[in-house]
């Protein structure tokens, strides 16, 4: 690790601090079988894991935003602000170029109004990177999952939407099936079809026992059962995915689609409450980009406002910040209290890279 990587890293503590957030470490190496499913698939399979002989599987922190806010719900989930910076570790499965261990200088806010500490985190991360050439991007997976909560369908396939919110080509293809725009594959027409599929199954030979392949074609049968999601509720989430746009543009876009689903209200009221405290805090909002599916290849705690900074001449590098809203998190390392909780962290080594012009 650089010198002037770790003076940068000094420079952005210095700036979170200055918001009133106070500094915290966490143990580099974290429980994994507890916390590793919180990060979703990409970091389940990039993280270091190792096991211990007492404390079972252990992993090399993949981030911090998961132990903070495990400590802080401990603690008791009071408002609160913290800081931090060190290194993150995660295995490269394509890219020999890119570190598999990295530093990173981050700001969580717990509590607070929602929109503010929203505009306050990316503010803030929008400040200490001023003078590089960043873009910005931005997106909400709050009204992706209010949308597809609000469909007129059976739980059993919101849910599987909501699983799969995180792999679009795969999102995409449950819809498909789900509106019937793709048909039913003639395998599952053929078990489905037929009166008894145990009478010329032949001998049982997989690990798994009849009940569990009975309960299995019961849940086919009954999503077979099930109407198809109607043309004009497909075309509404299309949309919304599709979104690519200056923020004023996708909120009026957002606005009329709330009109025939009304189910986003809450989260568009929100996108444009965010708008304005955004604004307020100086940032170009008129200008600002907005994407519908922005966040969804990421970390899978994020529900709600996402965001990122990329250097505007290269594309290749990963993204000098990143940030986002994960309310639901905090409810499930709090045993059932809540706290809304939103953060950001920049990557000293990219910034230190693009202000001397290699990147
Ligand atoms: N922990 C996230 C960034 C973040 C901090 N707070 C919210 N999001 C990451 O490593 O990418």
């Amino acid at each position: 690790m650089g010198a002037p990587a770790r003076a940068e890293a000094a420079r952005l503590s210095a700036i979170f601090e200055a918001t009133g957030a106070q500094p915290v470490d966490t143990s580099i190496l974290q429980p994994a079988d507890v916390l590793l499913d919180l990060y979703g698939e990409d970091i389940r399979a990039r993280a270091y894991v190792t096991a211990d002989p007492l404390r079972g599987e252990m992993m090399l922190r993949p981030d911090f935003t998961v132990p903070v806010v495990r400590a802080h719900m401990d603690e008791g989930g009071d408002p609160a602000r913290y800081t931090y910076a060190g290194e993150v570790f995660r295995r490269q499965e394509t890219d020999p170029a890119r570190p598999i261990e990295f530093l990173q200088t981050g700001f969580e806010i717990f509590g607070g109004d929602p929109a503010q500490a929203d505009a306050e985190v990316f503010a803030t991360i929008a400040g200490a990177l001023d003078g590089l050439d960043l873009r910005p991007s931005t997106g909400d997976i709050g009204i992706l999952m209010a949308a597809v909560r609000g469909l007129r369908t059976s739980e059993a396939r919101k849910g599987a939407l909501l699983r799969h919110v995180w792999r679009p080509r795969r999102f995409r293809a449950l819809l498909d099936r789900y509106s019937a725009r793709t048909p039913l594959p003639a395998h599952k027409k053929t078990l489905l079809a037929s009166a008894d599929p145990f009478a010329e199954a032949g001998p049982a030979l997989g690990r798994r026992s009849r009940a569990e392949v009975e309960a299995r074609i019961a849940t086919l049968r009954a999503e077979a059962d099930t109407r198809p999601l109607s043309e004009e509720e497909t075309a509404l989430i299309d949309m919304i995915v599709d979104l690519r746009e200056t923020s004023p543009n996708v909120l009026s876009s957002l606005r009329d689609i709330a009109v025939d689903m009304p189910a986003i209200g809450d989260a568009v009221t929100g996108l444009s409450r965010r708008l304005d405290a955004l604004s307020a805090r100086g940032i170009d909002v008129d200008t600002l980009p907005f994407e519908g599916s922005f966040g969804r290849t990421t970390l899978e705690y994020y529900d709600g406002f996402v965001f990122g900074f990329q250097s505007a001449t290269r594309a290749d590098l990963p993204p000098a910040a990143t940030g986002g809203r994960y309310d639901a998190l905090t409810r499930r390392l709090g045993q059932g209290r809540v706290v809304p909780a939103v953060g950001g962290v920049i990557r000293p080594e990219l910034v230190v890279q693009i202000r001397e012009g290699r990147a």
